[in-house]
């Protein structure tokens, strides 16, 4: 890949994660990235990516790429989805944890979905990574998001608790790089 790719993301931990994964691997990729200000469609997980990074396109005038993560409840049929931003703000860890009170699994699912758009008016390719876990009172440090209250499966740790490589090879944004990479390297052949 000769130019940089554009993440356009307006979040400094993903943009740290997305830079240390992309830059590990046999073909490393090296991403600038932009910060726009683009309104999040509602519905679901493929069609709020989908919008967003044809958006970002337009913006930008140029190829790019976009990224949305949900965090899924298996007591509540996937929701907060790519809601989750919305409840973590209103409800913190506690209420997250507190919404599951009462129902029969604590089991999640962190969903990332990243897009890649060529250019303007262009169809964006969508490539999806998923890490099973659970809803945990938090542990660990409370500077990413919901990382502190979910548990991936079979690790005993929450992601906050892990060390950043650890949380980068197993994460649903790593699944989901990986296939990007992929692709992305697949047009450069
Ligand atoms: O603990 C976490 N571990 C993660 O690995 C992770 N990835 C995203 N998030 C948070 O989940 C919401 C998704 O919303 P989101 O995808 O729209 O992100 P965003 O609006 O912050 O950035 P962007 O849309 O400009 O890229 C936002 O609150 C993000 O902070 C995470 N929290
Ligand atoms: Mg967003």
């Amino acid at each position: 890949m000769t130019s940089k790719l554009t993440f356009v993301t307006g979040n400094a931990n993903k943009l740290k994660e997305v830079k240390a994964i992309l830059s590990k691997g046999s073909h490393p990729i090296e991403i600038d990235s932009q910060e726009l200000d683009i309104p999040e469609l509602q519905g679901t997980t493929q069609e709020v990516a989908i919008a967003k990074c044809k958006r970002a396109a337009e913006l930008l005038g140029g190829p790019c790429i976009t990224e949305d993560t949900a965090l899924c409840f298996v007591a509540l049929k996937g929701l907060p989805g790519p809601y989750i931003k919305h409840f973590l703000l209103a409800l913190g860890h506690d209420g997250l944890n507190k919404m599951l009170d009462g129902f029969p699994t604590r089991e999640a699912w962190a969903l990332c979905t990243f897009a890649y758009s060529a250019g303007p008016g262009t169809e964006p390719v969508l490539f999806e990574g998923r890490t099973d876990g659970t809803i945990v009172p938090a542990r660990g440090p409370g500077h990413f998001g919901w990382d502190s209250c979910f548990e991936p499966l079979g690790t005993g740790s929450t992601y906050a608790e892990m060390p950043t490589d650890q949380k980068n090879s197993i994460s649903h944004r790593y699944k989901a790089l990986e296939k990007l990479r992929e692709y992305l390297q697949s047009l450069a052949t």
